[in-house]
This record gives structure tokens, C-alpha cells and sequence, in this order.
């Protein structure tokens, strides 16, 4: 008995849990009254009928709403609730489910925006000086207080309560992580009882031990098996909760989806493998961080502590320095795991973005025979992100022979060590040796083992096993601060991602303290705009391309422009390839900031406000019908009492009346990209026009596709319907369809004639690097002057008209007398001229 583990001194904590509640049932339910059980059975009975109302009740809301669903999903459609929330159906097996969507609300974002731009001194740990850079470029990812504060920033986004559904998700996962460790140790304690009753030669209580250890092992299995499908739904749900986040505030009203490319330049192009790569990556990170760390790290505490009961301190203070030592030596050695991930991140998606862009322009690439070149490109690409994961391969090496050998084997040897404890150091050996009288007696106790062998190998078995799940622990906790640096790669990306997304939002811009900021740059922006006015006017407003790094000076293209256009005022923007006709509606659109100057503009983009075709035409995902209303949806469409009628009649307006019979209908889904011709995109980009009816509608190159005859048709179209047409051209004959012409790109001896003019209306030349930019003209089509201009050209014409026949005739003597020089030729060779001879 010298050796023998106190393990099976201590009753079984959860038998003894239902013994005590099925013995106060049953004598709760000895003392009560006849009319108490009369009222209880009534109880039941109402329940059970209200419940059974209820239900059919729900069953037939049920089969309502998946109707509807069906309904919606076929129309990619959805619905939407007074609070801002969106229901879509989406394909789940063969019915269909229900997602409500909630926005962010706007004091979210301002409630982050403190933990995403203005992070504690500390955690910026590199740089405590630019504000605009969040994190620092040179702050490391890795295990730091810079990573401790990131993740817990984000952590705010992925579980926004303590009650919300990721709370109640980890703490289901928490439970199960304890019942295993329970069941751990009931598992080792019947290893040695197995063992013991082998040895022993006790069939029997062998047997029963067998039938025990299968029903454990069901059950263990079933708690596996929870753990890692309540892992799976934590990372499902820390996804949901970041991408909606991310989306809403990267789709946001304020255009960051643009901007964040355009102007802010910081996280470069691959936006797209920050969404979908690295964010899935953080999210499995962080949802397996849980189990990884809490369950080896609960383990710990209770092997140690049986340890302790079982082989004393000795034993204890040895695990403990063994680890201290190891974990303190792993961490030295480790490569910056968390950097080296974040690179990767970044190669990953400077590939896919290739990718993406040949994707993008496969028919441009196609007409060029490009293919050899692109391959080139790609293939270079994929050669920078395989030698970087090459080289982390390589790093690793080193780092996983040592890791292996510390945690298998010399964890083992260790083990070994220790559990001999009691046979050669009895004295040193723990409170199994002096048994407590006052511990319940274990049912089984009966049956110790007389014999000491058996009992040491009893011991021994339970010892070993607990020696190996600590060794296991001990082991996965060093994996998991492995796992924990490459959580700090990929915290560090999504962190960057959504910091920029937040200054882009807020245009924080504030150049770092003492210095200035670089002229034209997005520090330097102190125009105004003026949302809600009936018109477009543009005030002494310069028109700037940004660089494509927010820290530099953007480039000046004009002199600053001035000029109003009313309701009414149809105008021609026309000038040179590249000199801004299309930047002042990316003014106007507000893409791109007002430096100086005043921009107005109506407040609405769309119907009664203004709309802008671009140069590319944009053809969206999903229904011919989509094509049409987009923006809209078509629960917008609906909500606002538009009819498929309206629409046929918008498309035969623009000479597309065709398309629906051609295309199979109204709810037709197709590539509409590759399926619509170069003119017929244009086209259907005036009927979006026709259908919004804005009061304004900045036209850029709609028509350069269309045949000539329809062109007309559709600005007049657009004119008959109210709608002030701004047309962006190089064309100068589109100003039949126009009162006033804005030419940009005039030249300075041009300009100079009219300085007079302009300096009545109060414009501004006077400064020397302005004087030699590009100046512009604003000025109404169809002016006595123009006339008389025009009529003078043709008078020229006219003039030159009379000449002809003059000049015909002059042709026929000249070619005549070629002739008789020719003549002579034929019957006497011409002699060779004089310098030839
Ligand atoms: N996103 C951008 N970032 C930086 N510069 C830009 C950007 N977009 C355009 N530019 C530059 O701004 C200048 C004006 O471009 P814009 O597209 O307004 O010319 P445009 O007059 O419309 O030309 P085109 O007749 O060829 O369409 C060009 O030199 C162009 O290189």
C-alpha cells in the first residue's frame, strides 16, 4: 500500500452530484399535497395544449416564410426592416434559410475609431510620432504589447457584448474543454485500475474496467467531437462579425472602396486577400487560440496538481523549472514566426491580384497575344511568394528539430524520472504515502490490491499516463505560442486593414507634429463641398490628380476652375487626352477630395440628384432586370412601385427593347459583361439614366460606341425627359446637343486674349506657377460671336467652293501636258538627264 495513488480515494464528483438531486426529487415529491399534484397535473396540461397552439401556430409562420424565400431567392431579392436590416434567403440544402443583416451603426465605427487611429503610446511601440500610420510600418508583428492591443481591438468587433452569441459559443466550448479534462482523468485513473486488475489476475473487475472504458470513450469522443464543432461555429462567427464590419465600412456612402486604392494607397491593392485570406486565416487562428491555450493550459493545473498528490513536491518544482526552462529556451530560438507571416500575407496577395487583373482584362490580353508576357508576370510573381515560403520552410527546420526533441523525448525522459520517484525515493514521494482518514471511501477501495507489486504497478500505469496527457499538454502549449506568434502576423494584417479602412472613413490625415504637410497632399485638403444645391458649381477649385501614396503632393492639371451649371445648362466638357475633362466628375462625384475652392453639387446621387455614367461602362452581377435598375435592387425597385412595364419601355427608348426576349426574360442571369456588345453597354447605361431620372447626369464618353444615328436619339431622349446633360468628349460635334462648352487644356496665347474678361469675373492668374498650367474656357454655345465666326468659315468655304471647277481645269492642263512628255517617250527613248551621263 506504500505506493498506492489517492486517485481512487475521491468519490466521483458528478455521480454523486445526480445522486443528491434524484434524492431530493424524490423526497420533494413524498411531501406534497393531494391538491398541489392536482394543480401541478393541471399545469402540465395547460402547457402541453398551449404549447401544441403554439406550435402549429409557428409551423404555419414557417411554411409562409419559405415560401417567400423561394419567392425572393429566384429574384435575388430580399427584404427590408425599419431598423436599417436587410433579410436575404440564401440556398441551404434543398429549402432555403434566413439571414437578417444589421448594419453597423455609425457610433460603432466612432466608438473603434479611438482603438484603430489613436492606439496607447505603448502599443505603438516603434513610432510614437505618426498618427497617421497605424500600426507604425516598422512596428514588428509579433508576440508585443502592440499585438496584445490589436487583438483585443478586434476582439470588440468579433464578440461586441457579453451576451451576444460568440459568448454563449465560447462558453459552450469552455464547458466541454473542462468535461474532457474530466474525462481525462477518469480515463487515466481506469488505465491503472485496468492494469492493476490485469496483473492481479481479477477478471472480473477486468472486465467490468473494459465495459467502463468503452463507455468513457463514447462519450469522450462525443466531447471531441463538440469541441471542434463549436471551434468550427466561434471562427464562423468572429468571421460574420469582421467581414460584415469590414464590408460596411469599406462600401460605405463615403466611397472608401475607392478611396482606400485611389488615395490612401497604404494597404496597396490586394484589399481582396485581406478579406477573404487573411481575415479567414485570423479568424481560424483566434477560434483555435481557445481550445489550444485553455485546454492544455487547464490540463496543466489539474495534472500537476494529481501529480503533486501523488509523487510531492519534489516532483512538482521539477516539472515546473522543466518548463520554465523549455518554454523560455523554445520562445529565444523561435524564428519571428508572426512577421514571417504577415510577409507571406502580403506575397499571397500581390499573386492573386495578378491573377485577378488577367481575369479582369482576359479579352484586352486575348487581342494582344499576350499570353507569353502575363505568364512572365504571374510566374515571377508566384517565384517571390515560393522562395519566401521556402526560405520560412528552411527557418523552421532548425526551430521543429529542436521543438521535437525537447517535447517528445526529452519531455519523456523527464517523465520517467520523476514517476520513479516513489520507488527510489519513497520519503521524497507525495501524500499518496500517508493516506488522508478523513477522504470518503472509494466503493472500489475493497478491492486494493494487497499485493504491493500490483500496487506499484498501479501506480506506476496512473503515474505514466499522467505523466504523458501533462507531456501532451505541456507540448501543445508550446505549439499553441508557436500558433500564438502566427496569430500576431495575421492580427497584424486584419488590424492594418481595418486601421486604414477607419482613417480612409474619417479622412485622418493630420500630418505628424512640427511638420508641415506636402502641398496638395491629403493633409492639405481645405476645400469645402456643398451637398443640396440645384445645380453644379464649381469655385476657384483647382483640379488636383492625387499621388498615389496619401503622404505625397498630388499633381495640379488646371488652373483652378470656375463655373455654374444650372438646371437646364447643358454642357460639353471637351479638351486633350489627360487634361482632367474626367477629373472634375470625380470632383464632383467626390472620389477625389476638393483641395481648395468650393464644389456644390445636389445632395442625392440618383433620382432628382445627380447621376454619373462612367467611361468604362459597369455591368453587375445577376438579373437582366438588375442591369437596368443598378444601383438599385430590386427591393428597392419594388418598394418604389416601378413595374418590369417601365423598364421594357426605358429599353426601348435607348433601342434595347429587344434584349428581354432575346435573353429568356426579365430574371435572366448571365456574365452580362461578356454577353453585351461595346455599344449595347453604353446603351444600357442610358437606360439606368431613363429609369433613375436625375436631375443631372455627368456623361463620360457614353457614346463613343454607339452608332451615330442612335447617339442623337439618346441625349435628346435624356434632355425631353429633364434631364441636364453634362457630356465629358474630345467630340467637338457632340455641342449640338449642348448651350455651353467647358474646354480645358487651352493654350496660354489663347488665354491670354480673354485675360481681360476673366478678370472681370474675378479669377485669379496672378501666380507664376499657375501662369503656366493648362488654363480653360467656359462659354455659351450658339453667341453672336460664335455665329459670326461660323458664318465667316463658311463664307471661307464658299469662297474656296468657287475655285473648283478653276482648279479642275488647271489639273487637266497640267496632267495633259505630262502626257505629251510621255508620248514623245513612247516612240523615242527619253535621253538620261545631264548628271546621269
Ligand atoms: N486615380 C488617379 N490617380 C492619379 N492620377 C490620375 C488618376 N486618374 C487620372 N489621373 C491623371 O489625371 C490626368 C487627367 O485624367 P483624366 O482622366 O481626367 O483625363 P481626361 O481629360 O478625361 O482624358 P481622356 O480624354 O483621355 O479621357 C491624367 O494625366 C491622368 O494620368
Amino acid at each position: 500500500m506504500a505506493v498506492q495513488s489517492t486517485l481512487r480515494n475521491s468519490q466521483h464528483p458528478l455521480r454523486a452530484l445526480v445522486f443528491q438531486l434524484l434524492q431530493r426529487c424524490r423526497q420533494r415529491w413524498k411531501g406534497t399535497s393531494q391538491s398541489a399534484r392536482l394543480a401541478a397535473t393541471v399545469a402540465l396540461t395547460l402547457c402541453i395544449l398551449s404549447g401544441a397552439v403554439g406550435g402549429q401556430t409557428w409551423n404555419k409562420r414557417r411554411s409562409e416564410e419559405k415560401a417567400q424565400g423561394r419567392r425572393l431567392l429566384r429574384r435575388n431579392s430580399g427584404l427590408r426592416g425599419k431598423d436599417g436590416s436587410r433579410t436575404i434567403f440564401v440556398p441551404y440544402r434543398t429549402a432555403t434559410a434566413k439571414v437578417v443583416i444589421h448594419p453597423t451603426k455609425p457610433t460603432s465605427f466612432d466608438a473603434h475609431r479611438r482603438l484603430f487611429l489613436n492606439p496607447p503610446r505603448a502599443a505603438r511601440l516603434a513610432d510614437g510620432q505618426t498618427a497617421s500610420q497605424v500600426p507604425p510600418p516598422n512596428t514588428k508583428p509579433g508576440l508585443n504589447i502592440a499585438f496584445l492591443h490589436q487583438f483585443l481591438s478586434l476582439l470588440s468587433i468579433m464578440i461586441p457584448h457579453w451576451n451576444s452569441k460568440e459568448s454563449g459559443l465560447l462558453l459552450s466550448q469552455g464547458v466541454f474543454l473542462l468535461l474532457r479534462t474530466y474525462l481525462s482523468l477518469v480515463v487515466t485513473r481506469l488505465d491503472g485500475e485496468i492494469v492493476r486488475d490485469l496483473v492481479a489476475g481479477n477478471g472480473r473487475n477486468f472486465l467490468l474496467g473494459i465495459v467502463k472504458w468503452c463507455g468513457i470513450g463514447a462519450f469522450a469522443s462525443y466531447t471531441n467531437a463538440a469541441i471542434k464543432f463549436l471551434q468550427s461555429k466561434v471562427s464562423i462567427a468572429f468571421r460574420t462579425r469582421l467581414t460584415r464590419y469590414i464590408h460596411d465600412l469599406y462600401l460605405h456612402d463615403n466611397l472608401n472602396y475607392y478611396k482606400v486604392l485611389n488615395l490612401d494607397g497604404g494597404i496597396g491593392q490586394g484589399i481582396d486577400q485581406f478579406i477573404c485570406n487573411d481575415l479567414t486565416l485570423f479568424t481560424t487562428s483566434a477560434a483555435s487560440l481557445y481550445s489550444s491555450i485553455g485546454k492544455p493550459l487547464v490540463d496543466l493545473c489539474v495534472f500537476n496538481y494529481q501529480l503533486f498528490r501523488s509523487l510531492g513536491p519534489l516532483a512538482l518544482t521539477g516539472l515546473l523549472a522543466n518548463y520554465i526552462i523549455t518554454a523560455s529556451a523554445l520562445r529565444r530560438l523561435s524564428p519571428p514566426f508572426g512577421k514571417l507571416k504577415a510577409v507571406e500575407g502580403r506575397r499571397e496577395g500581390d499573386f492573386r491580384s495578378l491573377h485577378a487583373r488577367l481575369i479582369a482584362n482576359a479579352e484586352e490580353v486575348a487581342f494582344y497575344g499576350g499570353a507569353e508576357i502575363e505568364k512572365i508576370f504571374l510566374d515571377s510573381g508566384f517565384k517571390d511568394l515560393t522562395s519566401w515560403m521556402e526560405g520560412i520552410y528552411r527557418l523552421k527546420i532548425r526551430y521543429n528539430m529542436l521543438e521535437d526533441f525537447v517535447l517528445k523525448y526529452s519531455w519523456s525522459a523527464f517523465g520517467y524520472l520523476i514517476t520513479s520517484l516513489p520507488v527510489f525515493l519513497p520519503e521524497w514521494a507525495g501524500l499518496a504515502l500517508t493516506p488522508d482518514p478523513a477522504l470518503p471511501t472509494d466503493p472500489l477501495q475493497a478491492e486494493a490490491p494487497s499485493n504491493p507489486q500490483h500496487a506499484r504497478m498501479q501506480a506506476f500505469i496512473t503515474n505514466k499516463r499522467l505523466m504523458l496527457s501533462l507531456a501532451d499538454a505541456g507540448g501543445r502549449m508550446m505549439y499553441s505560442l508557436k500558433d500564438l506568434s502566427e496569430l500576431a502576423g495575421y492580427t497584424s494584417r486584419v488590424y492594418t486593414l481595418i486601421s486604414t479602412l477607419h482613417r480612409v472613413h474619417a479622412g485622418a490625415y493630420t500630418p505628424s507634429r512640427h511638420t508641415q504637410p506636402e502641398p496638395y497632399s491629403l493633409a492639405d485638403v481645405h476645400g469645402t463641398v456643398q451637398k443640396g444645391y440645384d445645380g453644379i458649381r464649381l469655385e476657384n477649385c483647382p483640379l488636383i490628380a492625387p499621388a498615389p501614396l496619401h503622404q505625397l503632393p498630388g499633381a495640379l492639371l488646371t488652373e483652378p476652375l470656375t463655373f455654374t451649371l444650372p438646371a437646364g445648362a447643358h454642357t460639353l466638357i471637351s479638351g486633350p487626352n489627360g487634361s482632367g475633362k474626367s477629373s472634375i466628375a470625380r470632383v464632383v462625384a467626390g472620389l477625389w477630395p476638393p483641395y481648395r475652392g468650393l464644389v456644390s453639387r445636389p445632395r442625392n446621387m440618383g433620382a432628382d440628384g445627380i447621376m454619373l455614367l462612367p467611361q468604362r461602362p459597369y455591368l453587375s452581377i445577376g438579373t437582366l432586370r438588375d442591369q437596368v435598375i443598378y444601383p438599385h435592387s430590386e427591393i428597392d425597385m419594388r418598394e418604389s412601385g416601378r413595374t418590369d412595364r417601365e423598364l421594357k419601355s426605358v429599353l426601348e427608348a435607348v433601342r434595347l427593347g429587344y434584349l428581354p426576349d432575346r435573353e429568356g426574360g426579365w430574371d435572366t442571369r448571365k456574365e452580362w459583361k461578356d454577353v453585351l456588345s461595346g455599344g449595347e453597354k453604353q446603351r444600357m447605361a442610358f437606360a439606368r439614366l431613363l429609369y433613375h431620372e436625375p436631375r443631372f447626369a455627368i456623361i463620360d464618353e457614353g457614346t463613343s460606341a454607339v452608332s451615330s444615328d442612335v447617339e442623337g436619339l439618346l441625349y435628346e431622349t435624356c434632355k425631353a425627359r429633364g434631364i441636364t446633360v453634362v457630356i465629358v468628349s474630345t467630340r467637338a460635334s457632340l455641342k449640338r446637343y449642348c448651350d455651353w462648352n467647358l474646354t480645358l487644356g487651352v493654350e496660354e496665347d489663347k488665354l491670354a486674349e480673354g485675360e481681360g474678361e476673366e478678370d472681370d469675373e474675378g479669377q485669379d492668374y496672378d501666380s507664376d506657377e499657375e501662369a503656366e498650367l493648362p488654363g480653360w474656357e467656359f462659354e455659351r454655345i450658339g453667341t453672336e460671336e460664335e455665329r459670326v465666326g461660323v458664318e465667316r468659315e463658311v463664307q471661307a468655304l464658299k469662297e474656296k467652293l468657287a475655285k473648283v471647277d478653276e482648279w479642275r481645269q488647271r489639273k487637266e492642263e497640267i496632267e495633259t501636258q505630262l502626257g505629251q512628255v510621255w508620248v514623245q517617250g513612247e516612240t523615242k527613248e527619253l535621253e538620261a538627264p545631264g548628271y546621269l551621263r
